[in-house]
């Protein structure tokens, strides 16, 4: 598994005001936005493109294009629906999968209660989004379905990480093709297995609601 963060003044900026407790839903909802296009620029440098020639109004050039099969976006239910748009806006011809999954807030264990993409994902390249990497539990089982279904490349994109998560996903997923990209490594997590300092609940802060 292959770790990048995103050590950007902006990423920090931007990730600052989205801890903070006084930001409102609205507020959260773009910062996230614009976060994931700033990662997704990372995320996306192996992009699989194909050259393409094109002629501009002085003279013919060649230049290149997605190729195809077409990438697909699996944002994991609900904070990752947050990420989904400024994912797609830079990738327009991906297709978009969904991945609904929540953490059972005792055992922490990840719960799946919707699937929704092709069954076949060989050859194709995957980006996963979900602002938070906790305890790993929820990538590690989505990135594992994703491989079993033939994805041959998978990057996850977290806004914010915790060790201990990144540590499992390392362990879980030695020798995969998986990379994460995040735009932090936090301290800790406590012993609710939220992210300290993290931001709190990504679903809750994102959506208004609590669930
Ligand atoms: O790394 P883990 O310990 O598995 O935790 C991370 C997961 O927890 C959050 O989702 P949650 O279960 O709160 O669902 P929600 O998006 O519906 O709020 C978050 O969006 C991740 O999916
Ligand atoms: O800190 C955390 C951990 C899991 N899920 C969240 O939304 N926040
Ligand atoms: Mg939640």
């Amino acid at each position: 598994m292959r770790l990048h963060v995103v050590d950007h003044p902006l990423v920090a900026h931007k990730l600052t005001t989205l801890r903070d407790e006084r930001t409102d839903s609205p507020t959260f909802r773009r910062l996230a936005d614009e976060l994931v296009t700033l990662l997704a620029y990372e995320a996306t440098r192996d992009v699989r493109t194909e050259q393409v020639d094109v002629r501009t109004p002085v003279a013919p050039t060649t230049g290149v294009r997605l190729s195809y099969p077409r990438p697909l976006v699996v944002p994991i239910l609900r904070a990752g629906l947050g990420m989904l748009d400024g994912m797609v806006r830079l990738l327009p011809t991906a297709e978009v999968g969904f991945l609904g999954m929540v953490r059972d807030e005792d055992t922490l264990q990840a719960q799946t209660y919707a699937t929704r993409m092709p069954e076949d994902l060989s050859g194709r390249q995957v980006y996963v989004v979900d602002p938070m990497l906790a305890t790993g539990g929820t990538l590690i089982a989505a990135i594992r379905l994703l491989i079993d279904r033939g994805a041959d490349d998978v990057t996850a994109l977290c806004l914010l990480a915790a060790p201990e998560g990144v540590e499992l996903m390392e362990r879980e997923l030695a020798g995969q093709p998986v990379t994460v990209v995040t735009g932090a490594i936090d301290e800790r997590l406590n012993e609710h297995g939220f992210i300290v300092p993290g931001l709190g609940d990504a679903g809750d802060r994102l959506y208004g609601t609590v669930g």
